[in-house]
């Protein structure tokens, strides 16, 4: 049975009929394959839209948001209950700060998430960024180190700020494409996942109240899509790609770099090579060299 500390999702019923009917299907859809709880791991440099992405999706002010360098003491987790399916999602602190990746922040997120499983993770970044630089690769690389390479296989890139007129006359699918593929292919090398483009889903949100409106009420972006409806569409498919939930254990915090498993193999091989290879070597030398005296003797 759920916590009694969990509350109901209300939220839902903020968004337009439209959304909310494609909302519970989904959720039906993952109710159906015996999943009945579900926790989302939002992290990203700090001032990208992770809090504000958090209430879009649960269409609550749920945590808060601000113009500024965010205060709040967070790691937090906003849990809510619908149709007895528990929607669980975690809003972490920015992980960068005066340009380098904030460990302090990491242990504290690591260490909240102690004995929880995520089950996906929204890497969050803002669409209207033009380039990327050493300091993704740092943020991809520390949260690869951190919870292993595996996570990225639950991973979704989120791009905020999508409602955008693309500079230098680019049209919008072609500037959101560019600017996918340069963020992937940083995910690709950290997250050691080579068809990156196939493995990773990237979605747009807008967050800002003034995101335009279809007929239908529902919140659409340049490209008319409704992005409320297609994030959590784009997570249940996540959530069924065969991969496998992170859960986090104090073996996976406090052990060894959870991608390192299996470097106890080096010394092996290096032993190997020494006795077979390099002894191998070495009596072909003196074999060499006594052939060489006998020859000189002669
Ligand atoms: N126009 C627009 N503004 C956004 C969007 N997402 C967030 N913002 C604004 O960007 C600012 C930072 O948003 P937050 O949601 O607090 O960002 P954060 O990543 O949680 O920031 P930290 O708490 O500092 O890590 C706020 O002023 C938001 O209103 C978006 O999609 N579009």
């Amino acid at each position: 049975m759920a916590s009694p500390l969990i509350r109901e999702w209300t939220g839902i019923q903020q968004f337009p009929p439209a959304t909310q009917t494609t909302l519970i299907e989904l959720l039906a859809q993952l109710k159906e394959k015996d999943v009945s709880e579900l926790t989302i791991l939002v992290m990203g440099k700090g001032g990208v839209g992770k809090s504000s992405t958090v209430n879009s999706i649960i269409g609550e002010r749920a945590v808060t948001v601000s113009a500024f360098q965010s205060e709040n003491p967070r790691p937090v987790m906003v849990s809510r209950l619908r149709s007895g399916f528990t929607f669980n999602i975690i809003d972490t602190p920015g992980l960068v700060e005066g340009g380098y990746v904030n460990d302090q922040a990491l242990e504290m997120i690591k260490r909240f998430l102690l004995n929880k499983t995520i089950d996906v993770l929204l890497y969050v970044d803002r669409l209207d960024a033009y380039r990327v630089d050493n300091l993704d690769r740092q943020i991809v690389n520390a949260i690869t180190d951190s919870f292993g390479k595996d996570i990225w296989r639950r991973g979704i890139v989120v791009l905020t700020h999508a409602q955008l007129s693309p500079p230098d006359g680019l049209g919008y699918d072609e500037f959101f494409s560019r600017r996918s593929e340069a963020l992937l292919k940083v995910v690709g090398l950290g997250a050691k996942i080579k068809k990156i483009q196939d493995a990773i889903p990237v979605v747009l949100v807008e967050n800002s109240g003034r995101c335009t409106k279809n007929d239908s009420d529902e919140k659409i972006l340049p490209n008319g899509v409704a992005w409320i409806p297609n994030v959590v569409k784009t997570i249940t498919e996540v959530v069924s790609n065969g991969s496998k939930s992170i859960f986090v254990d104090k073996k996976l915090i406090d052990g060894p770099n959870p991608n390192e498993k299996g470097k106890w193999f080096i010394p092996l091989i290096a032993a190997f090579q020494y006795f077979f290879i390099v002894g191998h070597y070495q009596n072909l030398i003196k074999k060499d060299i006594a052939a060489e005296k006998e020859s000189s003797k002669s």
